[in-house]
Order: C-alpha cells, then structure tokens, then sequence
C-alpha cells in the first residue's frame, strides 16, 4: 500500500490471490479493498525496481526461492529462522549474495498502515547512502521512514519484540499489574542493547522505532499477536494450545527458542529471553517465570 501511495505501480504475489484481492486478508479493517494501482497474481513478476518480501519469517526462505533478483530485496518480517538461527537478511544474504538488501521495521500494525494512518518505521541496509536512497523511495505523507546502516540491530529489535510482547501479555494475563509490566519492557530493552552490542549491531538503535517503538506499540497494544498469545498463557491457557487458536501469526513462539540461544552463543545474559523461552517450551509455568525474574541478584541498574 505504502509502494502505491508512494507512486508506484505494484504487482503483489500471493498464495490466495483471490482472498487478497477481496479484501479478506485485513480482519481489523472490514471492507478493506486494494486500490486499481496494485495488481494481485499467483504469477512471480520476473521484472521489478524494487522487491519487498513480506511473509512471515519461518517461510521467508522457501517464499524467496521464488523471487528473481532483479532489484534491491527488501524484508518486511521480524523473527529469526528457528532451524538455523538467521536473521531475515541473513537468509536472503545466503539466496541471494550479490543483491542490495534492506530491512523494514518499527511500530506498524498492517492495518493502520492500509487504512493510511499516520506511521514512522526504519529502514535498514548495511549501505549508508542505499539505506537513504530505499527510505527517500517508500516515504510518503502518511509513512516516515528513517534510514539506518546498522541492520543488526533493526533486526534484532524486530524479532526481539515479538518475544517481549509475549512477556508483557502473559504479566497482563496473570495480573502481575502494571508496574512489572512496566519494569519487563525497560530491563528488556537492556537486555537487547547487550546482545546488539555482542552481534556488531549498535546499542542506541534500540532506542529507536525498531526497539523501543515497536515494544511500545506490541507490549501494550491488543492488536499484536504476540501480546494476544501471551494474554492467554498468562490466564493459563498452554503455548501450544494458545498460538494454534490464534489468528495470524505470533513470531515470538519460533523466534524465543532461537535468540535465547543466539544469546547464549554469543555468552550474554538475557533473563527474559530465557524466561520467555522456558514458558514458550512448557518447561516452567507462569508462577516459576515471575520467581525466576524476581530473584536474581541485586545489581547496578547499568553496568
Ligand atoms: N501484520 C502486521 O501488522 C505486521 C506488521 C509489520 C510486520 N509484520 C511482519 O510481517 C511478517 C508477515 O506477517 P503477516 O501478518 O503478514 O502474516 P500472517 O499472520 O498474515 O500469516 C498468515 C498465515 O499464513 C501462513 N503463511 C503466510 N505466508 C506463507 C507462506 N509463504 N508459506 C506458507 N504459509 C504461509 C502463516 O503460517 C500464517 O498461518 C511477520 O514477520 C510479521 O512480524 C506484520
Ligand atoms: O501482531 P504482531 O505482534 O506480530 O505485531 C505486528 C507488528 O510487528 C507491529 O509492529
């Protein structure tokens, strides 16, 4: 949508082509319809200026074995690849070794941005001056992007908070109140800054629309899944049972497994991570989660 109002004519390859171009792929925007300028198909376009893939990341891989690189690539998908442990430009990197790639994230729920809401979110390429010339093509009146060079840590912060939004529902959930809400969210936030630091990303993108931005929006909104699923872990209900009863889905389920373990490769305390991880495996329980967080060590705020 944002390629459209931006000027371009847009062909979108989809699974279901019909369902997308009916609409019905926007439940939380009843009577959404494409606009005349995007083209639906079950056909991969062979030519293109630019290629955005938005698929959620467990199938990023096989989807982008379709795709011919004829133009920049850029990911829409915030997550990690649960059998390797990659990151999405990681995996496009190993398919695709001589194209310009991007990264887009930040606090964008799909329906606000279809219904031309006003909206920020970064844009990430290892390139400087390619980071610019991507965000300045995408921009329009209703979408600021911000240009980074540093698509470690855009992409740790996108996947990062699928797994965050999964702690502050299930805190919700189990009414933990909103102080330990409040508390989660901010120690998360260190927590990433040292694993961004550790990976060769920089700490103070998470500060940003990519880290903080979209914790914000997924920690306390009822439209991300991921808050959704852990509202139901923490009223009870089993992982499992609550990601297969979820509509769309929760990236933080495939995602906590893989950057806890990302985390403990790379020697890095990571407490909610874990803890997340734990809850996600069924191997702790809720009461287990909130003692684990509660006594460890007291120490400096910042060290
Ligand atoms: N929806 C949003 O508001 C939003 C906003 C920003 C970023 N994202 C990111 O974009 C990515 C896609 O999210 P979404 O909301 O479009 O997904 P989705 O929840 O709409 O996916 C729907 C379903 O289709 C299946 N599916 C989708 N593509 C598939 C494929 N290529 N092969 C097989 N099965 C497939 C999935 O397993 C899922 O059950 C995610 O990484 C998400 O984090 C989503
Ligand atoms: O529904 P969620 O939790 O996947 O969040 C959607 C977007 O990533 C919000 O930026």
């Amino acid at each position: 949508m944002q390629a459209a109002r931006a000027g371009a004519h847009v062909s979108l390859w989809a699974r279901n082509p019909a369902a997308m171009s009916a609409g019905r792929v926007l439940p939380r925007l009843p009577g959404f319809a494409l606009p005349d300028t995007i083209t639906v198909s079950g056909d991969m376009p062979r030519q293109a200026d630019l290629i955005l893939l938005a698929c959620p990341m467990q199938h990023l891989r096989a989807t982008a074995r379709h795709v011919p690189p004829c133009a920049p690539m850029i990911a829409c998908c915030k997550g990690m690849e649960q059998a390797t442990g990659l990151m999405p430009l990681q995996v496009l990197g190993e398919l695709f070794p001589h194209s310009v790639l991007g990264v887009l994230s930040g606090p964008n729920f799909a329906h606000e941005i279809a219904a031309g809401l006003p909206a920020a979110a970064v844009l990430a390429s290892t390139e400087r001056a390619q980071a610019r010339r991507l965000a300045d093509l995408l921009t329009t009146p209703s979408f600021r992007l911000y240009a980074s060079d540093d698509p470690t840590g855009v992409q740790l912060g996108g996947a990062a908070k699928n797994v965050i939004a999964i702690a502050a529902g299930a805190t919700m959930g189990a009414r933990l109140g909103e102080n330990a809400r409040a508390a989660l969210i901010t120690r998360s936030i260190a927590e990433l800054a040292r694993l961004s630091l550790a990976l060769g990303g920089r700490p103070e993108t998470l500060s940003g629309l990519a880290g903080i931005g979209d914790l914000l929006l997924t920690c306390t909104g009822l439209a991300s899944r991921n808050y959704r699923l852990g509202l139901a872990i923490g009223q009870g209900t089993p992982a499992l049972q609550a990601a297969t009863a979820l509509e769309g889905v929760a990236e933080g389920m495939a995602t906590a497994p893989a950057l806890h373990e990302l985390a403990q490769r790379h020697d890095v305390s990571t407490p909610v991570i874990a803890t997340v991880s734990s809850l996600l495996a069924g191997t702790i329980d809720m009461a287990e989660a909130g003692r684990r967080l509660l006594a460890r060590p007291v120490g400096h705020e910042f060290t």
